[in-house]
């Protein structure tokens, strides 16, 4: 059975403290006993001195009544006498006590079974035979000793209570004292060191006893010791001894944590399954040292290419696992991709040995490819395997759709690029035409791109991948430069129409943005009032303060802003309070709704909101005559659209502004 520190201390004074209230009890017993019988001693030695002097005083029997004055000196000398008397076998002869009339039996003086408290306890009195001659006739008197019964009990019991007082009560206080210690210094700081043994709670504070202080620095000492070695073992089972990166423990961990975070949040992630290729022959070959000395500079150049929130992991020889998480298009995903085959893609030298090693990349995602870890794994593995089959060196989506798709990114992509130095591409320009007057106020520059093998392409199919890559920037300042060339172009020759420019965000906050576009207005000396800025509300989504900020700018040096494609995106009419728009291009989607009753509501409200805030409203995707009509019915400021011309070049837009102007 087990008790607790308190109990058992607790338990210990207890016993201590009875054994010493027996001991005491026993003194106190031994001492009364001894007491009793000094008294007695006392009494006795007192009653035969009496009776040795009253043997000799006494010649007659009458001699006893002059005895009187030393009885009573001697009774009342006696402590414990109450009276004294003498008598022969009939009488009383003389007492110091004048109501004393009977004698007193006096024989358990000598019954020898009693203890002498017990004695001084239970006689009343005690006598002596007083011995004398009268001539040669020898007479016995009986000389007795009345015994102060209540001087006895009241001396007894003052020593008793002295006893307890200093011996009872005092050993009380001793007791609270040495619980009190006890408890403050042992019982409770043992009590900490055990919960803190016990639950590892907070490190209790040093403690007064130099021995418990020792105990609880060393197990402090201790707890430290094995948080680091359980730390030690933790890192140990989640890391790969060879490269030093995360290995199968810590991949399976990791991963249900995102998947579980993935599923919650409805989220996409993507894994890829990275495999060494050759990486057998040069094991083979070269010997496992060199094997492993490649391994390892691998993965550190693996986690190199990576960012810092990707995650990777070796899971067998030569084969690593790599989590992309946040990645805003396929595109910046593969560009991840590459890096890491780039990134191994050099010649290593180990122990002088020059060696190549490429890599192949199976790509499964989540959820689309696998729920779970070991579906992500098959998956990415199955597309690995068929990059291996197409020539090593690659990397391949688990479905073949996005495969394609991603390989038409690609090759759409490198293509753009080319374009551009093959200056394959062209502006076009739709004409923007003033409702009441029904002439060309305006051109709005659209980009084509004329494929030497495909022909036209529209700008749909690759505006928003180099939005995606970053290519926009390169595109979009082409733009610029050419419609530009083109707005000072016409106006030498007295064609003094404003162009609008489509301007994506990306570009619009791309470095130097501002400076560089007043640049070429300054250097080709334009006029910033004719130049149109046409941007689209998804502009406002993102960094809406430095946006604002280059909104204003360009508003400040003069040039127009026009908010393309109204009501179809995120419209919120706070943006239109922010920011410093000059006109409201209501979308195609309202004009082509025009006669339903909805639709004219909305086509109507739009005007009237954009005029009352100062705007010009212009309508996109005009191509019937009653849409026109209605139009000029609700007073609305400019069209565009096919009902009055498609984008032209800019030959044909040139012939047809000349053309309606005459
Ligand atoms: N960042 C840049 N974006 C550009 C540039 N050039 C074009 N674009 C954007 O590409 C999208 C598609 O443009 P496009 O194929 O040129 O189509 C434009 C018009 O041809 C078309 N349109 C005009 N009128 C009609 C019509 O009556 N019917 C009909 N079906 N289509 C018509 O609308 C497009 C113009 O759209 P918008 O820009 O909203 O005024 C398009 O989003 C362009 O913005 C560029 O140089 N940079």
């Amino acid at each position: 059975m087990s008790m607790s520190i308190q109990k058992f201390i607790f338990s210990l004074v207890a016993t201590l403290f009875s054994i010493l209230y027996i001991l005491f009890f026993y003194y106190h017993f031994a001492q009364q006993e001894k007491t009793a019988e000094a008294i007695l001693r006392a009494i006795n030695s007192q009653m035969l001195e009496t009776s040795y002097h009253l043997s000799k005083e006494i010649k007659s029997i009458n001699d006893v009544a002059s005895l009187r004055a030393m009885l009573d000196r001697i009774a009342s000398n006696g402590d414990f006498i109450d009276s004294i008397f003498i008598h022969d076998e009939d009488e009383i002869l003389i007492s110091t006590d004048p109501f004393r009339r009977k004698t007193i039996s006096t024989n358990l003086i000598f019954s020898s079974g009693l203890s002498a408290y017990d004695k001084l306890e239970q006689i009343e009195a005690i006598e002596e035979d007083v011995r004398f001659y009268e001539g040669k006739k020898a007479t016995v008197l009986k000389l007795t000793f009345v015994l102060d019964k209540d001087e006895i009990s009241l001396y007894f019991s003052e020593r008793k209570s002295k006893f307890l007082l200093y011996f009872g009560l005092a050993p009380i206080f001793i007791f609270i004292f040495l619980w009190f210690l006890l408890r403050g210094f042992i019982a409770k700081p043992l009590e900490r060191l055990r919960q803190f043994a016990y639950y590892q709670s907070e490190i209790p504070k040093a403690f007064k006893l130099r021995e418990l202080e020792t105990i609880r620095y060393s197990m402090v000492q201790t707890f430290q010791r094995l948080e680091n070695e359980k730390k030690e073992l933790y890192d140990m089972a989640r890391t790969d001894m060879l490269s030093g990166l995360a290995n199968r423990n810590a991949l399976e961990e990791y991963a249900h944590r995102l998947i579980a975070n993935s599923s919650r949040e409805r989220k996409e992630f993507a894994f890829l399954f990275v495999d060494l290729d050759n990486f057998k022959d040069i094991n083979d070959s070269l010997g496992h040292n060199v094997g492993d000395e490649l391994l390892k500079k691998i993965s550190s150049m693996i986690s190199e290419a990576l960012r810092s929130n990707d995650f990777v992991a070796r899971v067998g020889g030569d084969e690593f696992v790599v989590i992309v998480e946040k990645y805003h298009s396929i595109m910046e995903l593969t560009a991840i991709v590459e890096r890491i085959q780039n990134y191994l893609e050099q010649t290593w030298i180990i122990q002088t040995h020059p060696i190549s090693v490429g890599s192949s990349i199976g790509i499964a995602f989540y959820p689309k490819d696998g729920r779970d870890l070991i579906s992500l794994m098959k998956n990415s593995d199955i597309a690995m395997y068929e990059a291996k089959n197409r020539g090593r060196g690659r990397y391949h989506f688990f479905t073949e759709e996005l495969n394609k798709r991603v390989q038409d990114s690609i090759s759409l992509d490198k293509n753009m690029r080319k374009a551009l130095e093959n200056d394959e591409y062209q502006l076009h320009y739709q004409p923007k035409i003033d409702i009441k007057s029904g002439t060309i106020v305006g051109a709005e520059a659209l980009i084509r791109w004329v494929s030497p093998t495909q022909g036209s392409i529209a700008p749909d199919v690759f505006i928003s991948l180099a939005e995606e890559n970053g290519f926009i920037n390169e595109l979009g300042w082409w733009v610029l430069q050419d419609a530009i060339r083109q707005h000072t172009l016409w106006k030498n020759k007295g064609i003094d129409i404003s162009i609008s420019i489509n301007v994506s965000a990306k570009q619009l906050l791309g470095d130097n943005f501002i400076d560089q576009f007043k640049k070429l207005l300054d250097d080709n000396e334009v006029d910033p009032g004719k130049i149109d800025i046409e941007i689209t509300e998804y502009l406002f989504l993102q960094h809406s303060e430095e946006n604002s900020k280059i909104l204003h700018e360009l508003h400040d040096y003069g040039v127009k802003i026009s908010l393309d494609d109204f009501g179809t995106g995120y419209s919120s009419l706070s943006y239109l309070k922010r920011f410093p728009i000059d006109n409201l291009k209501i979308d195609k989607a309202f004009i082509d709704d025009y006669d339903s009753k909805r639709g004219s509501i909305f086509v109507d409200t739009i005007v009237k909101m954009g005029q009352t805030l100062n705007m010009k409203v212009i309508a996109e995707g005009v191509e019937h005559k009653e849409q026109v009509e209605y139009l000029s019915k609700i007073g609305c400021d400019q069209y565009q659209g096919y009902y009055f011309s498609r984008a032209l070049n800019a030959d044909d837009f040139e012939t047809l502004f000349l053309e309606q102007s005459h």
